[in-house]
């Protein structure tokens, strides 16, 4: 018996049971022996026959560890294994915290597990340890060391267990403790295939899961690099800030159709992963956003952004250097994000860079040596004027739907422009843009939208019918009727905020009809002009034909003198 208890102590928590085991059984031989109840006197005569034995234990245990050979306990440690799964059903997984290759980081295994956990950990597990998230403005709780959680999969029941094991020293850890810590999955036999094959994903893919709802979301803009490697901001091609922007789509002020629409188009996208890999096409989805300065295009993304809990990565395309350089900054955004460029009539000459006509071309030309002679010029008097972006419509439109656009997944690229007519139609055809969105000017149903925000006006004001008539025949965009519904001191209510905005529309109204009638002015004048243009040149090219026709005349006459003459 001894032996066997040796035998299973070979490692320190086995050596435990032993002698747990060994304990109950001295107390079950007393009994039984005795007939009689368990009693004080019964508990030292127990541990007086414990003590040697536990110390020929502990003796054997150092002699074994000390001089048995390395490769002999390995052997032992082996078959003791295979003889105790023998008649042990449950199997185990051990996940790491830190990886063994590289600088030691945090295994994404262990931490997924760890959010997956967290949940179960908090309702069971008695000793919790915290960690701060999102900057230290939530905590994540998790079980502590020696602490077992379970879990239920599919109606059969697992156990996580979390624990550390010293690590040899000879090891520079660079993380906290000098322990290798980890959790350990324990689950019968039978549901190998079960655990390895489908509940090891689900908890991966969960855990990432809450990682990425919990996080701390950001928004980036791309650093303006040399294009050469170094970059300013320690080697980063982005730079990031904690986005906060609280735009949401209930406060966006648009036709409530067009909002649960867009709504409806996130959503299918967000949880469309198996649909783009089974149509072969990049799970990616982009958004042209237009309208007039002041309709909401902004907000519109940043209420995309927080609908789907993505980052926000706003590229400044006159940054970039050349298409080299938005290539890689591309791969260094991560999936779940929004690429928004911002005004992408204005950031660089995208129009018409594939009308390639020959005239067009030649004037192309003439123009760049103008420009080179200027550079030079510039050069020479030490004036060296900062590098153009070479970024080009080719380079831009690879950068949308080309082979690198596929990395990472799960992205909307947007662009906003106030004149849509200006962009070159391939940049915002379907698939490259695959939803054109166009954000006008203030309805009646925007409005709404906007006195609930502003004013807490629900239902109806007796202002409204007026404000309706007024927005149907005037163009006032929402950002204006926002300005207008905005209390500007404690003393304004709802009452003068509409009043305010039936003023500002009335006067809308007025300087839409003068700036009209001028226009009509304008065009009249004009058209009177090209009237007396056209008359103009009518008489001049008849003056002109007349004398023509008199010259070919006196030519006529001339010639028959002429003959009358040869002929005499
Ligand atoms: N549709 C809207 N719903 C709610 N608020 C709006 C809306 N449109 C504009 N606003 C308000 O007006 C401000 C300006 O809007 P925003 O920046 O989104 O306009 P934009 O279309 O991006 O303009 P620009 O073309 O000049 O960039 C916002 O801060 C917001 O308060
Ligand atoms: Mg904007």
């Amino acid at each position: 018996m001894t032996f066997c208890l040796v035998l299973k102590a070979f490692y320190t928590p086995s050596l435990v049971i032993a002698i747990i085991l060994y304990i109950y059984k001295a107390i079950t031989n007393i009994h039984i022996n005795l007939k009689t109840p368990i009693n004080f006197k019964m508990m030292q005569d127990v541990w007086t026959q414990l003590g040697p034995t536990i110390a020929a234990i502990m003796f054997t245990w150092t002699m074994y560890q000390n001089y048995f050979p390395h490769e002999l306990r390995g052997h032992i440690r082996r078959y003791t294994d295979k003889l105790v799964s023998y008649f042990y059903p449950y199997m185990h997984i051990i996940f790491y915290e830190l990886e063994t290759e590289g600088w030691f980081e945090r295994s994404k295994a262990y931490v997924a597990i760890e959010r997956y956990l967290s949940k179960n950990s908090s309702t069971q597990a008695k000793h919790l340890k915290a960690n701060a998230v999102k900057d230290g403005q939530s905590l994540v709780l998790t079980m502590d060391d020696h602490e077992e959680i379970t879990d239920e999969y599919k109606g059969e029941k697992v156990w996580w267990i979390s624990s550390q094991k010293p690590t040899s020293r000879q090891i520079i850890s660079l993380h906290r403790e000098d322990e290798k810590r980890y959790f350990k999955l324990k689950f019968h036999k039978k549901n190998r295939d079960l655990i390895t094959n489908s509940y090891l994903k689900y908890v991966l893919d969960e855990g990432k899961a809450i990682s990425v709802r919990e996080r701390q979301r950001k928004l980036y803009t791309n650093n303006k690099g040399d294009g050469g490697g170094y970059r300013y901001r320690g080697g980063r091609m982005w730079s990031g800030v904690v986005f906060e922007h609280p735009s949401t789509f209930d406060t966006l002020a648009m036709d409530p159709n067009k909002k649960q629409e867009i709504i409806d188009d996130l959503e299918t996208f967000s949880k469309s992963k198996d649909y783009y890999a089974k149509i072969g096409k990049a799970w990616k989805r982009g958004y042209l956003l237009y309208g007039p300065p002041g309709t909401g295009k902004s907000s519109m993304i940043a209420a995309m952004a927080n609908f789907l809990k993505y980052d926000v990565y706003d590229l400044e395309l006159t940054s970039v250097k050349d298409n080299t350089e938005l290539r890689k900054l591309l791969i260094d955004t991560t999936g779940k994000s929004i690429i928004v460029i911002e005004d992408i009539d204005c950031s660089l000459d995208l129009t018409g860079q594939r009308e390639t006509n020959k005239k067009k071309k030649e004037e192309e030309d003439k123009g760049k040596n103008e420009e080179d002679a200027v550079k030079e010029k510039m050069k020479k008097g030490g004036e060296v004027k900062e590098k153009q972006s070479e970024v080009t419509l080719s380079g831009l439109l690879n950068f949308i739907d080309g082979l690198w656009s596929a990395i990472g997944g799960e992205r909307l690229i947007v662009f906003t422009t106030n004149y849509v007519e200006k962009l070159d139609p391939a940049l915002i055809r379907r698939g490259r843009m695959d939803k054109h969105i166009v954000l006008s000017y203030c309805c009646f149903e925007s409005f709404k939208v906007l006195a609930h925000n502003y004013l807490d006006v629900v239902e109806s004001h007796v202002h409204f019918p007026e404000i309706r008539r007024l927005l149907e025949e005037t163009n006032m965009t929402p950002a204006d009727v926002a300005e207008n519904l905005m209390p500007k001191s404690s003393k304004e209510n709802a009452e003068t905020c509409l009043e305010r905005l039936i003023k500002a529309l009335e006067t809308a109204k007025e300087e839409a009809k003068l700036k009209a009638e001028e226009e009509e002015r304008a065009k009249a004048a004009e058209k009177e002009k090209e009237e007396k243009d056209r008359e103009e040149k009518k008489e001049v090219t008849a003056t002109e034909e007349a004398k023509n026709a008199d010259g070919v005349n006196e030519k006529d006459n001339g010639f028959k003198e002429n003959g009358d003459v040869n002929k005499d």
